[in-house]
């Protein structure tokens, strides 16, 4: 089984997001390992790109910060080779394929199996276009997280019996960034997701909240959040790491209080 949906057997998962050199290498590594110590049970590491469309002003400055300290993919893998030197927590990459093309498919899944990365999720590249990369990510057992938006419609039959590791959900339409309410068709759109695969379904965007993640959990298998964390990074810079643990159990709290509705 991989790695990833094994993750899910116990508990609902929380997966927090955070920008990789952001606001420093070692901060960054620092910032994984408190999350994997405070309940995490998958982090994922952005890697920035220079127009990451998907991406709403809270990633995306703090991607900028990120190439002010001229942050490469090479750079990261060395993150992440710190990183394991403290914590065997499964990773994910989000990036954009541009990034993993210039590295090379190959050598990038290559070291993304040396570093034990499980999967990769690459919000510009549609079900369709994955023939490329899926043979690469297979060949080094690297799932290829999909994405499924609420209009995904026909389409989520194939890539739901497509997928492996886990489904990202998006809960809303538009960029990643904070919101104040859901829509309540979300419940339908994981419902019709799980009549074509036992893959555990997270649900991101818009995430800040205990109480919206204990709801989405009551949902789905998990809950992705992206920019209320990297706004704790933003804002306690270099002591971002004390601050991340308890938000972190915070939200391992919420999570483990929800119970299944669906
Ligand atoms: O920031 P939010 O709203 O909590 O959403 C998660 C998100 O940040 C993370 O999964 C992510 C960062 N960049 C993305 C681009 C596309 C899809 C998802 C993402």
């Amino acid at each position: 089984m991989s790695n990833l949906k094994s993750v899910f057997k116990n508990r609902k998962a929380f997966i927090p997001f955070v920008v990789a050199d952001d606001p420093d290498f070692d901060t960054t590594v620092a910032n994984v390992v408190a999350l994997a110590n405070n309940g995490a049970d998958i982090v994922e590491i952005g890697i920035p790109f220079s127009d990451p469309v998907a991406d709403g002003p809270v990633i995306q400055a703090a991607d900028l910060r990120a190439f002010e300290n001229d942050v490469t993919p090479t750079k990261i893998f060395a993150m992440v080779a710190e990183i394991r030197k403290q914590t065997a927590i499964p990773i994910v990459f989000l990036t954009y394929l541009n990034i993993v093309f210039k590295y090379g498919y190959d050598a990038f899944c290559q070291k993304c199996q040396a570093l034990q990365i499980d999967g990769l999720v690459i919000p510009d590249m549609p079900y369709e276009s994955r023939t490329d990369l899926a043979p690469f990510a297979d060949k080094y057992n690297i799932d290829l997280i999909p994405l499924i938006t609420p209009t995904s419609g026909h389409r989520i039959e194939k890539i739901a019996q497509a997928a492996t590791g886990f489904i990202y959900v998006v809960s809303s339409l538009g960029i990643t960034g904070q919101r104040d309410s859901f829509d309540e068709k979300l419940t339908d759109l994981v419902t019709e997701i799980n009549k074509y695969t036992t893959i555990p379904t997270a649900i991101g965007f818009g995430i800040h909240t205990p109480e919206q993640a204990q709801h989405m959990a009551t949902i789905a298998d998990g809950a992705i959040i992206g920019s209320a964390i990297v706004d704790i990074v933003a804002q306690y810079k270099q002591d971002a790491p004390t601050h991340l643990a308890a938000y972190a159990q915070t939200m391992r709290q919420a999570l483990d209080n929800a119970t299944e509705k669906v």
